[in-house]
């Protein structure tokens, strides 16, 4: 299939990316990581998480964080919601988007949401049907699409199987994630080709880690798939508290100079993402992930 003009970049980092940090993030880093890559001009910033505290510490300012940033108009903020105490808080909270999420793998989803993918799915029916009431997005999050920290293997199958299933509870948008970042294109290739039977390729999103140093490959060989929305995070933050080994998400400024490479638009602005990376990579005292973003910060400061 011929590249596609346009891509949707999601960005994930306020949430994705941050989830993992050990030390607390002030609620004001949060708040101006999320206003700034609103700013940037991302159409979709994930903003936060409506988790257990005690699972996921970090992402327990969630509201305040809403409160707290400047809603740019047409960007959509999106949060995380397991369960319909999840989905009430992100609604209090004025989220655009509630993301629901299981995944491809058993030893998964009972490490990461303490249950089974049936039980998953039965637990987010009043979240799906709560979010078509209040109007707002629902999208479906499919972690270990591509392989799982636990079982290893995951078959094509197990992931149609959940889009099946999101689809069915009325997903806008369905990730395919990669969260240990272990594919390779022709798996991408498997697997999209797989999902797309089933989900028009309009509504799936290539969610994937940089953790083997694939990450922009697959992004091209999903997009010879049909798919046209795809999930970064700036500076490469990232890692799942459930997935042991896996490192960040693949970097936004790497998939913006790839995309940007391939005459494909993303509304977003490349410098903006840049600055943004080396901001927050400075606040976290390491150095940024992106290979893009460091190379076109030294080249800027050279
Ligand atoms: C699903 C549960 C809640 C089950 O957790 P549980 O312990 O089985 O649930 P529970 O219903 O027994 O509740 C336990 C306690 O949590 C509270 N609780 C319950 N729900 C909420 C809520 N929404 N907000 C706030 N508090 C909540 C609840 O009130 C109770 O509090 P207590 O009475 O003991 O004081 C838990 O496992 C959980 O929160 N898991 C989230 C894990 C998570 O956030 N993982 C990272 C995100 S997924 C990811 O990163 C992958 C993705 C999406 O990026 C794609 C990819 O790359 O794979």
């Amino acid at each position: 299939m011929p590249l596609p003009h346009r891509v949707k970049i999601v960005e994930v980092a306020p949430r994705d990316g941050l989830q993992n940090e050990k030390a607390f993030i002030d609620t004001a880093i949060k708040v101006e990581l999320v206003d700034r890559l609103a700013a940037a001009g991302f159409q979709n910033v994930e903003a936060a998480s409506f988790v257990s505290p005690r699972w996921v510490p970090q992402m327990a300012d969630g509201a305040e964080v809403m409160a707290r940033i400047t809603r740019r108009p047409g960007t959509l903020y999106s949060a995380l919601t397991p369960n319909l105490k999840g989905f009430e808080a992100a609604r209090a909270a004025g989220v655009d988007e509630v993301v629901i999420f299981s995944a491809a793998s058993e030893a998964f989803a009972q490490k990461n949401i303490n249950c089974s993918i049936a039980e998953s799915i039965a637990r987010f029916e009043p979240v799906a049907q709560a979010a078509r009431e209040a109007g707002i997005r629902l999208r479906g999050s499919i972690s270990c699409a591509l392989g799982c920290p636990y079982q290893g293997e995951v078959p094509a199958s197990a992931a149609v199987d959940v889009a099946r299933r999101f689809l069915a509870l009325g997903c806008d948008e369905i990730d395919v994630a990669d969260t240990i970042g272990v594919a390779t294109p022709a798996k991408v290739r498997a697997v999209m080709d797989a999902v797309t039977q089933s989900v028009d390729p309009a509504r799936i999103a290539a969610h994937f880690h940089d953790t083997y140093g694939q990450a922009v490959a697959n992004i091209v060989a999903a997009l010879e798939t049909g798919i046209t929305i795809v999930h970064s995070s700036v500076a490469g933050l990232g890692g799942c508290p459930y997935a042991r080994g896996a490192t960040g998400n693949v970097a936004t400024e790497d998939v913006l100079y790839l995309l940007r490479g391939l005459d494909i638009d993303t509304g977003v602005d490349l410098d903006a993402v840049v600055d943004t990376g080396q901001w927050i990579s400075a606040h976290l005292d390491r150095k940024s992930a992106s290979r893009a973003g460091n190379a076109l910060a030294a080249k800027r400061a050279a």
